[in-house]
């Protein structure tokens, strides 16, 4: 009776023969080195470890994610989005005449409705300057976009 022959070594702990086990090795090798040296895979929280000086001419052209406004989100570290632009509110939130609460409430997230309802004045809006660290990139925007939501209030 024939029988098939395998030339191939089998390992006892493994179904694959020696030589596939060595190449996924080297596939898993691979891969873990490039994800070392790949920068996107870096984890994001120390994304902004470069410290944004708020109100820089610097911090007018950065743009800055939601998802990265996100990880801004305790009371000592407190972003928020006002009209597509990201303030750091951090050193203000107990100087806030309407108190640090009502901030945190938002801390790291959209505040523009908050804000608007609450009444502020020319001067509030425009105190929000001190605080600007970036914009929106434009495909996030509600506002400063074309065809975006127009409001009178709307600073410069
Ligand atoms: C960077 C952001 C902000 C700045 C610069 C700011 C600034 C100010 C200023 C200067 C006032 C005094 C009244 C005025 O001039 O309008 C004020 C009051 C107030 N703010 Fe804000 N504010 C900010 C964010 C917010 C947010 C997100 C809320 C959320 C609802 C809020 C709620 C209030 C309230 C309720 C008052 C009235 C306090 C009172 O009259 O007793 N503010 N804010």
């Amino acid at each position: 009776m024939a029988t098939v022959q395998s030339s191939r070594k089998m390992s006892l702990a493994s179904p694959l023969p020696v030589e596939q086990e060595n190449d996924l090795d080297l596939v898993a090798f691979t891969m873990a080195a490039l994800r070392f040296v790949n920068p996107w895979s870096v984890d994001t929280s120390n994304k902004w470890s470069q410290r944004i000086e708020p109100g820089t001419p610097e911090a007018k052209d950065r743009v800055i994610t939601l998802s990265e406004v996100s990880l801004h989100d305790t009371p000592k570290d407190c972003w928020v989005v006002i009209y597509d632009r990201v303030y750091d509110i951090t050193d203000f939130l107990y100087e806030h005449p309407g108190g640090d609460e009502i901030m945190l409430e938002y801390a790291g997230r959209d505040a523009s409705t908050a804000f608007r309802s609450s009444g502020h004045s020319s001067i509030a809006t425009k105190a929000l300057d001190r605080f600007l660290v970036g914009e929106l990139p434009l495909h996030e925007r509600m506002y400063r976009r074309p065809g975006g939501i127009r409001l009178s209030d709307i600073p410069e």
